[in-house]
């Protein structure tokens, strides 16, 4: 505030296209004078379409309990907006944003998804859960400005952390649909995952035969893996928080075409007299 040279200075910097430590694999400006990186901005999209498909879908888990998807949608068309900023501009501002949009929404899936059977021993109720997520992530969030390159690393690690949780909740499961959905979750993660590691680690591979796409890849197959992955959490959600109500797997738009989308809907089973 008794410097505003210094803040003016820093300003334009911090915003500036290319001010950012990462730069993908695409050629920046080859398509677009304004647009960096044209596939990596426009493969976004799958996260608008991503967050309107999980509410609607799911929309009789919606009425019932309608906090936690609205809050977790509307973080992730957030996590599409500021990752479009950044590889639109490939600034140092528009790689915070879009890491801490994830890092965020993550914090909000788990704090109100993250079943009680795995609190640590001194977490009593959701509400201290609630704290002690809040406390990790204003503290991740400061923490992220040290070295912006290892922020993405380290989110990808907490997918390792949702794969260790679906494998123990399987083994409880005894539902073919549930492990069947577990199944294709994993594949899209996995073909997600090798394209984002590939784009980081192999770009010279792919510059050499002109394909340098495979971070676009990423954005879309994420989005897929979210799509199968949030599902079953609320399926798990509402076996462990809803005991008036019975979780079913369905597929949309049925079970038999080779495409589908799975969405969860509640059955309440026979009250007697
Ligand atoms: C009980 C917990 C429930 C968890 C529910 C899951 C909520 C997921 C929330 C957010 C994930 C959004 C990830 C989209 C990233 C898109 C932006 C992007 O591509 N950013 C890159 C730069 O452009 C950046 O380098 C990427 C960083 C890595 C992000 C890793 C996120 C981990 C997501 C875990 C998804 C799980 C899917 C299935 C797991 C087996
Ligand atoms: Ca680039
Ligand atoms: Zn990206």
């Amino acid at each position: 505030l008794h410097c505003p040279g210094v803040g003016a200075a820093l300003m334009p910097s911090i915003f500036s296209y290319q001010s950012a430590e990462v730069d993908w694999c695409e050629s920046n400006f080859v398509r677009s004078a304004v647009i960096a990186e044209y596939y990596n901005t426009i493969s976004n999209v799958s996260f608008f379409l991503l967050s309107p498909a999980l509410l609607y879908l799911n929309r009789q888990y919606c009425q019932k309990k309608a906090v936690p998807l609205y809050f977790v949608s509307g973080l992730l068309i957030l996590v599409g907006l500021f990752s479009m900023y950044f590889h639109m501009t490939l600034s140092y501002v528009g790689q915070l944003l879009d890491e801490l949009s994830i890092l965020w929404t993550l914090a909000v899936a788990y704090s109100f998804w993250y079943p009680q059977a795995y609190f640590p021993k001194c977490i009593k109720t959701r509400r201290h859960f609630f704290w002690l997520t809040g406390i990790t992530t204003v503290i991740s969030t400061l923490m992220s400005f040290v070295k912006p390159t290892l922020n993405a690393y380290a989110l990808n690690c907490i997918a390792f952390h949702l794969l260790y949780l679906t494998w123990k909740e399987l083994k409880k499961c005894n539902d073919k649909r549930v492990h069947r959905m577990a199944a294709v979750m994993v594949m899209w993660w996995a073909l997600a995952i090798t394209s984002w590691i590939s784009d980081r680690w192999l770009c010279w591979l792919w510059q050499a035969i002109n394909f340098p796409y495979f971070h676009s890849f990423w954005h879309v197959l994420i989005a897929l893996s979210l799509l199968y992955c949030c599902p079953l959490v609320i399926y798990f959600d509402v076996s462990y928080e809803m005991p008036s109500f019975k979780p079913k797997l369905e597929y949309w738009p049925s079970d038999s075409w080779p495409v589908v989308v799975p969405y969860v809907t509640l059955e309440e089973p026979h009250k007697q007299c």
